[in-house]
C-alpha cells in the first residue's frame, strides 16, 4: 500500500482526543498515551517491512512533528525509537545486533543510566555489573538506595528490556562502565521479574506521557553475550579486551546531544509560528492617536521579541545539520579505527548542545511572554512547548557540566598557544590574539564573526591565566579548575556563539546562491539579524575584547532595527514556510487561519467545569457557608 505518512496518520482517528489532555489525570494521561503510541508503532513497523510505503519525504523531523502533534507531550517509547534502538545499533556486536534488532521484537526498552545519586558525574554510578565465569553470567545490583536507576524515559510502566549502564567487575577489578542488556519484565504477563524492582517516578513539570522510572537489581543475572560487545569484549574466560577509545561507551550522549539540536530548532519553529501568527491577528492600541488599533507585530519591540525566534530555528536547523554530517564522518572515520576528530566532535556536541537547549527554552518563553495572557493558556500550547524544551537544558548533559567539557578543549589549545606550538587552522585566531594582531572593526556579518573569535580568545585566555594562577598559589588541579569555572563556562558560550554565527552565516551564503534572488535576500536578512542580535547582546564583551567602538555599536543597532523593518512584510510568510500542520501545532493562537477567538471559546467549552450550570461544590461547601452568613 502507498501512503503519505501525514495524511494517513492523520485519519487515524483514535490518535486524536476528544477531551484535552490537560483533563486527564496522570495515569489516564499515560494511558491515553501509550495506546496512541502502540498505534504509531505499529504504522512503523509497517513501514519498516514494507508493507506500506510512503510517497512523501520523511526526514527525522517530521516524524518528530506528526508526533508532537498526536501526543501534544511525549510519546512514551520515545527512549525506545530514539536511544534503545539507536544505542544497539552503535554498540552491539553484528552478531547481537542480528539477534536483537529484528522489526517483530517483542522488546520495548529503554536507555537506563542516571541513578537517584549520580546523573552528571557517571563515573560514580554504583550499579555494578559483576562477572561469574562458572555460570557465564553477569550479576546486575543495586547496592544501595542512591544506585537506584532513576529517570530513564518509558522504565516506569512500559518498558520491557534495558540498555543499562553500570560499573563492570571480573575477577575483583572494576573496568568502568559498561551497557549491557536486561530484560525486567515477563514479555507475556508484562510483571517484573524475579529481583527487579521497577516503577514510576511521579508527575514532573512536563515529560507527563513518558513514565520515567525507576530500577533497581537484586542479584539479577544476565548472560555474558548480554554486554554490548562491539567496541570491547569480555570472552568466556573472562579476559576483558579493551575498546580502542575509553569514551566510546558514552556514544549515546554524543549521538543524542547531536540530533537534540535540530529537535529544538523545530520546537522553536513552533513557537515563533504561534507568536507571530497571533501577533498578526491581535490589535492591542493604536500606534498613532488618530489610527485604529494596530496589529501588534507592528510593534517594534514585539518584532524584537519575535524575529530573533524564526531566525534561531533556521540557525539550529542549519547548524543541527551541519553536526549531523559531522557526527557522520566521525563514526566513519571511529568504524575504520580512527579516534582522532572525537574530541573534537564531542567539545562541540557539548557546547551546541549546550547552548541551543538554553536559547530555545529562553525564546519559547519569549514567545509566550509575547503572546499576553493568552499565552499563559495551555490552549495556546506555549507552556507545553515550554516544559518540553526546558528539560532538554538538563537531560543528555546538564548545562554547565557540558559547557565545561568543552572548555577542558579550548584550555588545550590556549596552553598548545601560549606556549608558541603548532595550532589547528581553526584555532589560529588563539594565536592572532596573543601577538595582538587585531582586525580594524567592521560593522558586517563577518566583522561580527570576527569579532566573536576575539570573544573566544580573550575570555579563554582569561579563563586559563585564572587556571594558572589558582595553580601557582598552590591549589590542586581539580581545585584550581573549580575555582575558574565561571569563566571556563563563558569561554565555552562564546565558542559556541562564534561557531553559530559563522556556521550559519556561511552555509546561508551559499545557500543563496542556489536559491531564487528575492529568497536568498530574505534568508540574507535573518542571518544578518541573527548575527547583529547577538552582537548587540554581547556588546560589552567586544567592547572588551575586539576593536568595535561606540560610534560602531550605534551603527549596529540602527541596522538592526532596520532588519526588524525589512523582515516585517515576511513575517507571517516565514512562518508559514515552517509548514506546520494545526493538527501538529495544536494551538488556539496559532492556526492558520487566524481564528483565535473563535478557537479559544471553542476549547474553553470542552472544561469540565463547564459541564454543569451549577457545580455540584455550589451546594456542598459553599452554600452551607453563604447562607449561614446571611441568616
Ligand atoms: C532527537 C533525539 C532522539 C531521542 C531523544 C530525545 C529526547 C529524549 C529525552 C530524554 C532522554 C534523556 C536521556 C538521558 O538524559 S541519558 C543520561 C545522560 N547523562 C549525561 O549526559 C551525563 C553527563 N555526564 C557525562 O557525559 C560525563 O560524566 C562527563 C563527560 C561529564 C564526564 O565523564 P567522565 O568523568 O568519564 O570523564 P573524565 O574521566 O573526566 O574524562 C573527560 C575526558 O573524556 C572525554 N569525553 C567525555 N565524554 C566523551 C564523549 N562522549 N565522547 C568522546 N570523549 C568524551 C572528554 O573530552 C575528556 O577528554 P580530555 O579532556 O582529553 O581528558
Ligand atoms: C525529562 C528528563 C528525562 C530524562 N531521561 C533520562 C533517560 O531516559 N535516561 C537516563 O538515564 N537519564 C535521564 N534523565 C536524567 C538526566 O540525564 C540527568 O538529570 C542529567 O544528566 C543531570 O544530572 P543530575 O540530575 O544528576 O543533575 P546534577 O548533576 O545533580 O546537577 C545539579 C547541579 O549541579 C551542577 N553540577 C553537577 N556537577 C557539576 C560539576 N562537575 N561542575 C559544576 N557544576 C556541576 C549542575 O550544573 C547543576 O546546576 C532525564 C532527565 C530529565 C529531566
Amino acid at each position: 500500500m502507498m501512503i503519505h505518512t501525514n495524511n494517513y496518520i492523520l485519519n487515524i482517528k483514535e490518535l486524536w482526543d476528544d477531551v484535552p489532555e490537560e483533563y486527564l489525570s496522570h495515569k489516564e494521561r499515560y494511558e491515553n498515551a501509550i495506546k496512541k503510541a502502540f498505534i504509531v508503532l505499529k504504522v512503523l513497523r509497517q513501514l519498516h517491512t514494507g508493507n506500506i510505503q510512503i510517497t512523501d519525504h520523511r526526514t527525522p523531523t517530521n516524524v518528530y512533528s506528526i508526533q508532537d502533534g498526536i501526543f501534544r507531550n511525549v510519546n512514551p517509547l520515545l527512549i525506545h525509537i530514539g536511544l534503545f534502538w539507536s544505542t544497539i545499533a552503535a554498540q552491539a556486536s553484528t552478531e547481537q545486533q542480528a539477534e536483537w534488532l529484528q522489526p517483530d521484537s517483542s522488546m520495548i526498552g529503554t536507555y537506563v543510566q542516571t541513578e537517584l545519586g549520580h546523573g552528571s558525574f557517571i563515573r560514580g554510578i554504583e550499579t555494578t555489573a559483576t562477572y561469574d565465569s562458572t555460570t557465564d553470567e553477569f550479576i546486575l545490583h543495586t547496592p544501595r538506595l542512591s544506585a537506584y536507576k532513576w529517570w530513564p524515559g518509558g522504565l516506569g510502566n512500559t518498558a520491557n528490556a534495558c540498555l543499562v549502564m553500570a560499573q563492570l567487575y571480573i575477577n575483583g577489578t572494576c573496568h568502568g562502565l559498561h551497557i549491557f542488556l536486561a530484560q525486567i519484565r515477563d514479555f507475556d504477563t508484562h510483571k517484573p521479574l524475579p529481583g527487579i524492582k521497577v516503577g514510576e517516578i511521579g508527575p514532573k513539570m512536563g515529560f507527563n506521557t513518558a513514565d520515567n522510572g525507576f530500577l533497581g537489581f537484586d542479584n539479577h543475572r544476565i548472560p555474558r553475550t548480554n554486554m554490548l560487545m562491539k567496541n570491547v569484549q569480555v570472552l568466556r574466560d573472562g579476559t576483558y579486551v579493551k575498546p580502542k577509545h575509553d569514551k566510546l561507551t558514552y556514544g549515546s550522549m554524543l549521538l543524542t546531544r547531536v540530533t537534540l539540536i535540530s529537535d529544538l530548532a523545530y520546537q522553536l519553529s513552533k513557537a515563533a509560528t504561534i507568536a507571530v501568527r497571533y501577533s498578526a491577528v491581535r490589535r492591542q492600541s493604536p500606534i498613532k492617536s488618530n489610527e485604529p488599533e494596530r496589529q501588534i507585530l507592528d510593534f517594534v519591540s514585539q518584532q524584537h521579541k519575535l524575529f530573533i525566534t524564526i531566525a534561531s530555528s533556521h540557525v539550529y536547523r542549519v547548524v543541527g545539520l551541519w553536526m549531523w554530517n559531522s557526527h557522520k564522518r566521525v563514526t566513519a572515520d571511529i568504524h575504520e579505527g580512527n579516534m582522532g576528530q572525537l574530541p573534537e566532535l564531542h567539545a562541540l556536541a557539548c557546547c551546541l548542545k549546550a547552548i541551543s537547549s538554553r536559547d530555545a527554552s529562553a525564546l519559547v518563553e519569549q514567545c509566550r511572554l509575547a503572546c499576553g495572557g493568552h499565552g499563559y493558556m495551555m490552549a495556546s500550547n506555549l507552556p507545553q512547548i515550554y516544559a518540553y524544551t526546558t528539560a532538554a537544558v538538563t537531560y543528555e548533559g546538564e548545562y554547565t557540566v557540558l559547557l565545561l567539557q568543552t572548555a577542558r578543549y579550548l584550555v588545550k589549545f590556549w596552553r598548545l598557544a601560549a606556549e608558541h606550538k603548532p595550532l589547528p587552522q581553526n584555532f589560529a585566531y588563539f594565536e592572532d590574539y596573543i601577538k595582538k594582531n587585531f582586525e580594524q572593526w567592521r560593522n558586517s556579518p563577518e566583522g561580527i564573526i570576527e569579532g566573536f573569535k576575539a570573544i573566544v580568545a580573550g575570555k579563554t585566555k582569561a579563563a586559563y591565566d585564572t587556571l594558572q594562577c589558582n595553580l601557582r598559589n598552590g591549589r590542586e588541579f581539580e581545585e584550581a579548575w573549580n575555582m575558574a569555572s565561571v569563566q571556563l563556562t563563558n569561554a565555552s558560550e562564546a565558542y559556541a556563539r562564534s561557531l553559530l554565527c559563522e556556521v550559519f552565516w556561511k552555509e546561508t551564503v551559499q545557500l543563496s546562491t542556489k536559491v531564487s534572488k528575492s529568497l536568498a535576500i530574505v534568508l540574507e536578512q535573518l542571518a544578518e539579524l541573527y548575527l547583529m542580535y547577538w552582537a548587540l547582546e554581547k556588546h560589552g564583551d567586544l567592547l572588551l575584547y575586539s576593536t568595535i567602538s561606540r560610534n560602531d555599536i550605534e551603527a549596529l543597532q540602527s541596522r538592526y532595527e532596520e532588519l526588524l523593518a525589512l523582515i516585517r512584510p515576511n513575517a507571517v510568510g516565514l512562518v508559514d514556510a515552517f509548514d506546520i500542520r494545526d493538527e501538529v501545532l495544536c494551538s488556539t493562537l496559532g492556526a492558520y487561519d487566524g481564528r483565535v477567538y473563535e478557537r479559544m471559546m471553542e476549547e474553553a467549552s470542552k472544561s469540565p467545569l463547564n459541564e454543569d450550570v451549577v457545580n455540584e461544590s455550589f451546594h456542598k461547601y459553599i452554600r452551607p457557608v453563604t447562607m449561614k452568613n446571611k441568616l
